[in-house]
């Protein structure tokens, strides 16, 4: 077994236990994935159909990379390994089982646009309160019901869910995700958490399908499953419950979905449900160096909530945390493409083997503008999908309508476009016609002159020209079809007329999807290659999944969230300020910050060699300027693992130096304020951690700088302390301190919130 030999004694051990349910909680980097893929590999070498396995990946991208070097060790077995995301996977498993629940074959995925379109039509016809009942909210609100697998009977038959309904004013709730339920069955559309969902309805209903794939996937991996939420983790109880031959991976210390859903209990389900159950711990981490490992371990220790674990390094010690300041957003893009080209240089290193991570998508703006000055090639990940435009929706609606004629929101979006003549009146009267006769608008336009008034002709050749589209894909290659609905629908050539820059772009992008759909009818390793099949999920695909060229050497971009599992040399985590990582959302309650936290740990557990914190004292949001405080987190690092670099300069408008706007902020109570400060709103920051460490009264605004050896100070968080040396110049100026309560500590009086108690003694 001498493709086992690149695994530690500990990962060796839960890669053999292929038998009954086995866990692995351990730290960020110590190897979990690897044993999950070096698993798969064990099982067919030692003979288990590569059929009968099932792999539950967190994004589409590591399921592929995995399913290589499985193919590297086994060979082209692993091409049947059923392995993916969550949704992609079932998915497949309903296109096959869909007619079981009373959806057909060929069901539309309705993406989070057609979600929110249905509902706007919804809330328009009951005639509701857009502020009251916002889109989002009604979207988040059914979504948060079905991954709890609550439908939309148990959910109006629930008295608790119906007095909070009711008692926030919004009592149509329960009729609201009745409508969009039943406007979805009637497309023949699942939405995303449907896929969930309808999987669960599917195998608590029919034990003989539950049964057909209990015998299938004999051994079922999960990894990140600290992500997972209850629809999941349902699914993978009943697929696991007769063979038991589970193995889920993960680290709460990185559970950073419970926004949606995803739940830490979990973990904890999964001792009670497997009593017998293996755990293996895994503690050395093979990614980062010393230094990267131990500041993360440092931040995770403020969190309460969390299984405690010792993750340590045997890499060289490394590089300090470089720690940058800027005045502005647009400057912080600039230091950090400055800092990426000089280290390139510098150790002959490539584009790719740097990431600039980030807590919003909108902080990417001033990074690419940066990037693009210098002429540094980039990509940004998990950003607004290819197959998110506007023109490939368009192309893709007509595919859609083509294979699913039910389809409501495809055919909305494309009964008139190109124009043909259909107006707003004639698409209404024909969803009122479909509603009155409890028949799809389809079904409407194919009968146009018996159910709409003034029938245009547009609507009957709009009609003939659907169906002529289904006899070609049945006749033709996915290409031939392709390209046919691009031309006959007049799409290619409305794009073509446009001569403006967008519009060449947009035409070019319809030639790529073209290209890509050449290239899939074209494939030697799969059987089905029709254009149906292509379209199976479009609406799961994301901006990486089409990637063709994912090895170009490119700086990548991505938000902290898409950047679990990952890993780069080296990587720069920017925006470390008050209000944005944490984001100000998360300062209402402990569990937020400490979800936070967490995301901070994926962060920073992202590097290997060299790792670099930025953040801006000011910024543009919404379109002022706003000054901003630098992180909490950062005053969270032991400072003996930084370095500073403030060695950037204002620009000679860019407003007061970091000082300056240090001592300016005073303490009110548990909140700080700005006063005199046109620009930044009112920011609180402490209502969470004063919970943790209530400050004595007479708590005066930071004064460090007259701080001396011996003097008695209070932390905002670690309490009270008592100077023990001071090193450094101002404004590098290093502070070890005894706390009381958490022993010593050392910290750059830059970031700490502290304040002298009294003198020396
Ligand atoms: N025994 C080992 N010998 C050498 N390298 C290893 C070993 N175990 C893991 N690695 C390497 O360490 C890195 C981290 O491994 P992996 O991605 O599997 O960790 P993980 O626990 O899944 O991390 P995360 O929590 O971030 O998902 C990878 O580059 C992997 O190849
Ligand atoms: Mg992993």
């Amino acid at each position: 077994m001498d493709y086992l030999e690149g695994l530690n004694p500990e990962q060796k051990a839960a890669v053999l236990q292929t038998k009954g349910p086995v866990m692995i909680i351990a730290g960020a980097g110590s190897g979990k994935t690897r044993v999950i893929t070096f698993r798969v590999a064990h099982l067919i070498r030692s003979g288990v159909d590569s059929f009968n396995i099932l792999v539950l990946t967190f994004t589409n991208k590591a399921a592929r990379e995995m399913r290589e070097r499985i193919n590297h060790i086994c060979g082209p077995e692993a091409k049947n390994i059923w392995m993916g995301t969550f949704h992609s996977v079932f998915a497949k498993l309903l296109r096959v089982e869909a007619n079981r629940i009373g959806y057909p074959s060929n069901f539309t995925i309705y993406d989070t646009d057609d979600s929110k379109s249905v509902l706007r039509a919804i809330l328009k016809e009951m005639q509701l309160d857009d502020k009251l009942y916002s889109v989002n909210f009604v979207l988040n609100r059914i979504s948060a019901a079905k991954n709890n697998l609550v439908g939309w009977q148990e959910y109006q038959n629930n008295e608790q869910i119906q007095a909070d309904d009711f008692s926030s004013g919004r009592g149509m709730l329960g009729k609201i995700y009745e409508t969009y339920a039943q406007r979805c069955y009637r497309a023949g559309a699942m939405d995303f958490d449907d896929l969930l969902f309808k999987t669960n309805e599917l195998l608590k209903l029919h034990a003989d399908v539950l049964n057909k794939y209990q015998q299938k996937f004999k051994y079922l991996m999960v990894d990140e499953y600290q992500d997972t939420n209850f629809s999941q983790y349902l699914i993978v109880k009943r697929l696991a419950a007769v063979n038991e031959n589970i193995c889920v991976v993960g680290d709460d210390a990185q559970s950073i979905y419970a926004f949606r859903g995803a739940n830490i209990q979990n973990i904890l389900n999964f001792e009670k449900d497997y009593p017998d159950l293996h755990i293996f711990k895994l503690e050395q981490n093979y990614r980062s160096t010393q230094n990267i490992v131990n500041v993360a371990n440092s931040i995770i220790a403020n969190n309460k909530e969390q299984l405690k674990k010792n993750v340590f390094s045997e890499k060289e010690t490394g590089d300090k945390i470089k720690v940058m300041r800027a005045f502005s957003d647009n400057e912080e893009g600039k230091l950090v493409a400055d800092a990426i080209m000089f280290q390139r240089s510098s150790n002959g290193l490539k584009w790719h083997d740097f990431a600039i991570l980030y807590r919003t998508n909108a902080q990417s703006r001033s990074m690419e503008e940066a990037l693009r000055k210098n002429g540094i090639p980039y990509k940004i990940y998990g950003g607004l999908s290819f197959y998110q435009r506007k023109e490939i929706k368009d192309l893709i609606a007509y595919f859609r309508l083509t294979f699913n004629p039910n389809d409501e929101e495809a055919l909305k979006r494309v009964i008139n476009y190109p124009k043909r003549g259909i107006g707003d009146t004639t698409v209404d009267r024909i969803i009122v016609a479909a509603d009155k006769n409890n028949i799809t608008p389809f079904e409407v336009i194919l009968e146009a002159n018996r159910y709409v008034d003034k029938t245009p002709a547009s609507l009957n050749a709009f009609a003939a020209m659907i169906q002529s589209f289904q006899v070609i894909t049945k006749n033709q290659s996915a290409y031939e079809a392709a390209l046919h609905i691009a031309q006959h629908s007049g799409l290619l050539k409305d794009l073509y007329e446009d001569k403006s820059v967008e519009g060449l772009n947009r035409y070019e992008n319809i030639q790529e999807l073209l290209n890509g759909i050449k290239e899939f009818s074209e494939r030697e390793d799969i059987e089905e290659k029709g254009l149906d099949i292509f379209m199976q999920d479009v609406a799961l695909l994301t901006n990486d999944d089409k990637d063709k060229n994912k090895d170009a050497d490119t700086v990548s971009l991505m938000t902290i969230h898409s950047s679990k599992g990952l890993e780069f040399p080296q990587v720069h985590i920017v925006g470390l300020e008050e209000n944005l990582f944490p984001s100000q959302m998360s300062l209402n309650s402990r569990s937020d910050l400490e979800e936070e936290r967490r995301l901070f740990y994926v962060a920073i557990t992202r590097a290997e060699y060299k790792l670099t914190i930025s953040y801006a004292t000011s910024r543009f949001k919404f379109g002022t300027l706003i000054n901003c405080e630098p992180s909490r987190f950062l005053d969270e690092i032991d400072a003996k693992y930084l370095e500073l670099d403030f060695t950037a300069k204002p620009a000679p408008s860019a407003g007061s130096s970091f000082d300056d706007e240090r001592s300016a902020w005073t303490r009110k109570n548990d909140t700080y304020s700005k006063p005199k400060a046109a620009t930044a709103p009112p920011v609180k920051t402490t209502s969470i951690l004063a919970k943790a460490h209530v400050p004595s009264a007479g708590f005066k605004p930071s004064d460090t700088a007259n701080l001396q050896v011996g003097m008695q100070v209070e932390h905002e968080r670690f309490g009270f302390g008592k100077v023990l040396t001071l090193e450094g110049s101002k404004p590098d100026i290093k502070a070890t301190i005894f706390f009381k309560e958490i022993g010593q500590k050392q910290l750059l009086l830059k970031f700490a919130k502290l304040s002298i108690i009294s003198g020396v003694e």
